[in-house]
């Protein structure tokens, strides 16, 4: 270590941080923290670590019943992958770019690039043509000059409406949407779901011009470009899981936390911070399953990573009055079921090889009722016997949410119809396991700008307040790690911020 590394790390050595939550966004962060030698408490609800990260294994089948897989867009990802050495665990999809769309009742490949989208049939000669055109045809966005007027602003389906046209939104955009978000393009907020996008058309207009000057911009930089330990470039390969599932994520980001470092079973409940000379100026309460109610020991700032609707109930006191949490606006979430079934090889006659299938709104004409459906057991053959085939359908988001919250012997009846009609499978599944997530996703709505005021509102009037997780900068697990990281670096420059205050004032 270097001498300036060594005394960071001393400076820090004393100081004492909660984290609350044990998803991805809050272990990143406690990970990141115990690495600069700040003493981390982990408070989790939950019996278990992973949040919405969940892998099971039973009779030789092994499937997720939250994330599926990540990616390492964010470079946080890639430097946690490295230092954790999960590396050699990640497991990459067969055939990842191979995904469909249901168009007329079938499923159609998505093409990959220009040439393919000219021959495939997912668009009409006309939607091709308006693609082509974008740079000349694209219409600017009417409301604008209105942009301070929060319920002008723009959905994901306006703006690509406006770019490509309603056949793009229909057969591309909704069913993007619902296979990342559960939501439909209507409700969000283009500004939140596609940042970039939202900037380019700020610089340049057309989103193909943009994209594409951006791509070379990006080449240009590329000798700066980081390259994994085997030499090839991060993030390249796609999408990934690890063996056994996502569930090693988790369990790797705290198998270096003590009993005491990391409580389960302990739903935060209050917090208090005391003004006064910076240290140690928050306390926490939680519970557990049997009502134990523990005052804990008091820290100097909080990571908090527990969705925003859990946040709002909790108690929070500043200086010995009550902080209302009354500003936090009332989220939307998805609620989603996730069905996992497994067919015999010999029942399902037209299988398709590849990431998975996803079913437009548009094409629920047709009797369709899931949102989609990934081929778990092509992308990755280890998860079940070769005899059979293993499939995770998803059901509801806002596009069904009634049905999120049907029996498992209806869900069963409904992934069964709808993998009957895309792969022609016969006859009834071998096994089928059911999750339902009420809150699967926060929904990034076009009022969601009122949830990030909110946020640095909580983050100002409490110091050593921060806040993570997939409520801010993005759903993706990838985004979460990211977003736990940069919670953890603004932490660490606090504290030193707090250890240069407290010094008498000669030794400054
Ligand atoms: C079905 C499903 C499929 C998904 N698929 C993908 C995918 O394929 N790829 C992808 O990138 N992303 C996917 N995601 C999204 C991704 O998994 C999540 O956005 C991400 O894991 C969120 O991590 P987090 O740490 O921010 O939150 P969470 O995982 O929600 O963690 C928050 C933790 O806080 C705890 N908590 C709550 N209240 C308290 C309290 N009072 N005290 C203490 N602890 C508390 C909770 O128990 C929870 O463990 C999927 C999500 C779901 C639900
Ligand atoms: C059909 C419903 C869903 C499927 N997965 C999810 C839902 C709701 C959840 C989900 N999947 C991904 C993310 C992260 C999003 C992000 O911001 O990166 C979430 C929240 C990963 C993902 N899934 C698909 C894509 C295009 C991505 C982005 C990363 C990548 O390109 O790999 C598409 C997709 N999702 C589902 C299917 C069946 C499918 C495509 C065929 C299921």
């Amino acid at each position: 270590m270097a001498s300036n590394a060594v005394a960071d790390h001393d400076k820090l050595s004393g100081k004492r941080v909660a984290v609350v939550g044990a998803g991805v966004s809050g272990l990143a962060a406690a990970y990141k923290l115990k690495s600069k030698g700040v003493n981390v408490t982990v408070f989790e609800a939950d019996g278990r670590v992973g949040g919405k990260l969940r892998s099971v294994m039973h009779n030789g089948l092994i499937w997720d019943e939250g994330a599926n897989t990540m990616t390492e867009a964010e470079p946080e990802v890639g430097s946690l992958l490295d230092d954790l050495g999960l590396r050699e665990k990640q497991q990459f999809p067969l055939s990842q770019k191979k995904r469909y769309i249901v168009r007329n009742g079938l499923p159609v490949m998505i093409p990959t690039n220009p040439i393919a989208l000219v021959t495939s049939s997912v668009l009409s000669t006309q939607s091709k043509f308006q693609i082509l055109l974008e740079p000349f045809l694209w219409k600017k966005n009417d409301s604008s000059s209105k942009v301070s007027d929060a319920s002008v602003v723009e959905s994901v389906s306006g703006f690509f409406q406006r770019h490509f046209g309603q056949e793009v939104v229909d057969y591309l955009i909704d069913p993007f949407m619902g296979g990342t978000s559960a939501a439909d393009p209507e409700s969000l907020s283009m500004k939140h779901s596609f940042p970039d996008l939202w900037n380019i058309e700020k610089s340049f207009g057309s989103i193909i011009v943009g994209a594409i000057r951006s791509k070379f911009a990006a080449k240009g930089s590329k000798n700066g470009e980081t390259k994994s330990s085997t030499g090839t470039k991060k993030g390249s390969r796609g999408s990934f899981s690890f063996k056994g599932g996502m569930q090693i994520l988790p369990d790797m980001l705290c198998k270096d936390l003590s009993r005491e470092d990391l409580n389960l079973d302990s739903k935060v409940l209050s917090l208090s911070y005391n003004t006064g000379p910076r240290e140690e100026n928050w306390s926490l309460s939680c519970v557990s399953h049997n009502e134990t109610q523990r005052q804990n020991l008091h820290y100097d700032a909080v990571v908090m990573t527990a969705p925003l609707c859990n946040v709002k109930e909790m108690k929070v006191m500043k200086g010995g009055e009550p902080f209302k949490l009354n500003f936090l606006p009332e989220i939307k979430y998805m609620p989603l079921s996730v069905i996992i079934t497994t067919f015999t090889k010999e029942k399902v006659k037209r299988p398709l090889e590849g990431f998975g299938v996803l079913i437009p709104s548009i094409e629920q004409k047709h009797g369709f009722k899931t949102l989609g459906t990934l081929f778990s057991s092509m992308m990755f053959p280890d998860r079940c016997p070769s005899d059979l085939h293993l499939y995770t359908t998803f059901i509801g988001g806002s596009r069904n949410q009634e049905l999120a919250k049907a029996s498992t012997d209806e869900l069963k009846q409904v992934v069964t119809s709808d993998l009957q009609r895309l792969l022609g499978i016969e006859g009834e599944p071998v096994f089928v396991n059911h999750v339902y997530w009420n809150k699967a996703f926060p929904l990034y709505d076009r009022s969601y700008d009122s949830v990030m005021e909110a946020i640095d509102k909580m983050e100002k009037d409490l110091p050593g307040f921060f806040y993570a997780g997939n409520h801010r900068g993005g759903l993706s697990v990838g985004k979460s790690i990211a977003s736990g990281c940069k919670a953890a670096d603004l932490v660490i420059s606090y504290l030193e911020s707090c250890s240069n205050d407290n010094k008498p004032e000669d030794s400054l």
